[in-house]
């Protein structure tokens, strides 16, 4: 049987790292430095990432034994597709691991936006009751514009109907009648930017989505709508964000998800005070990671072996 060398450079559940050890050698380099996984990506047969990883020409350049490159998650925007169809090498990823949770993370902030309970928490541990600062919203009977409904995008919208929301959908490429989940498919963004109280993104970046909201997208939209973004930061142009926000189009945003990552330090967005952020933990639960990790290990020995692929993106 032959033996293949895998390495990991940011994690692996352990019942994907069990799966990969029937097949070879796994070599754990989480939190490799660029440099040096330019310096050791020429010793193995396939790499394994999450979103911190960037998988860029020069990697390909660097990995002569390179075979696949498996992606433990959705996005892969940290992947240069090209480079890897340009030099033979197989790119998987795990598309159906992360939904639930990705999903339940965006209720949870579009609840915690509206009832300011980061806030609330915060005062309590200074030993204040301010009771009568934290008079929020209901969800209930507001409208949500979904942009981009595929899987998280449709889960977003089921649970949401289950709040009483009624929830419009914009998906560019998804035909009206594929987006049954959501209460009225939208034919124009303008049209449900316009609608919308709630907006949340469920879509790539791609060069077409990158700052799909701007400045002028932001003035279509209500006054005092609220934002949710655990799709991918460069989609919200975060200048026009910030601006939106102090001029109060936007009452409060909720980001999981950053152009850079992390921010840099003090970054207005972070430190503004109707902003609540996560640092691109959608995906990060116990049973999205064990799904992930054991969907993506056999994904990867199934292109290692050249058997038929479930979720070939290059
Ligand atoms: N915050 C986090 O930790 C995570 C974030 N994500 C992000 O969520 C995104 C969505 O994931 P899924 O729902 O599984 O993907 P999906 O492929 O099922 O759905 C994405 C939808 O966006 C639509 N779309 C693409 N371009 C569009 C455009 N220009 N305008 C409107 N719609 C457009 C597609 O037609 C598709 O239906 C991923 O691409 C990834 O960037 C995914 C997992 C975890
Ligand atoms: O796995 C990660 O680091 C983030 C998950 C994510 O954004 C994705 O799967 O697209």
């Amino acid at each position: 049987m032959a033996t293949y060398k895998i390495m990991i450079t940011d994690g692996l559940a352990e019942k994907g790292k069990a799966y990969l050890r029937e097949y070879g050698e796994v070599i754990d380099r989480t939190g490799i430095s660029p440099e040096d996984l330019l310096k050791e990506v020429g010793e193995v047969d396939a790499l394994i990432v999450r979103s911190r990883t960037k998988v860029n020409a020069a990697v390909f350049e660097a990995g002569k034994r390179l075979k696949v490159v498996g992606r433990a998650g959705i996005g892969v925007d940290n992947i240069d597709l090209n480079a890897a169809r340009a030099a033979g090498v197989t790119v998987v990823n795990s598309p159906l691991a992360t939904t639930v949770s990705v999903a339940e993370l965006a209720m949870g902030l579009m609840l915690a936006l509206v009832r300011e309970i980061p806030r609330a928490d915060a005062s309590m541990k200074q030993n204040k009751w301010l009771k009568k600062e934290f008079e929020g919203h209901e969800l209930y009977q507001k409208t949500l514009g979904i942009i981009g409904c595929g899987r998280i995008g449709s889960a977003v919208a089921e649970r949401a109907q289950a709040f009483g929301m009624h929830v419009l959908a914009f998906d560019r490429f998804r035909p009206k009648d594929e987006l049954c989940q959501c209460s009225e498919p939208v034919d124009d963004l303008n049209d449900l930017l316009a609608r919308s109280d709630f907006l949340s993104l469920h879509l790539p970046l791609t060069a077409e989505t990158k700052n799909l909201l701007s400045h002028e997208q932001f003035a279509r939209m209500k006054d005092g709508v609220y934002l949710i973004n655990a799709s991918r930061g460069g989609i919200v142009d975060e200048e026009a964000l910030l601006a939106a926000l102090n001029s109060g189009k936007v009452a409060g945003a909720a980001l999981d998800v950053f152009a850079v990552e992390p921010p840099s330090e003090n970054n207005p967005l972070v430190m503004h005070p109707r902003v609540i952020c996560t640092p691109h933990m959608g995906a990060q639960t116990h049973e999205a990671q064990a799904r992930a990790g054991y969907d993506i290990a056999t994904e990867v020995v199934a292109a290692l072996k050249g058997e038929p692929l479930r979720w070939k993106c290059a």
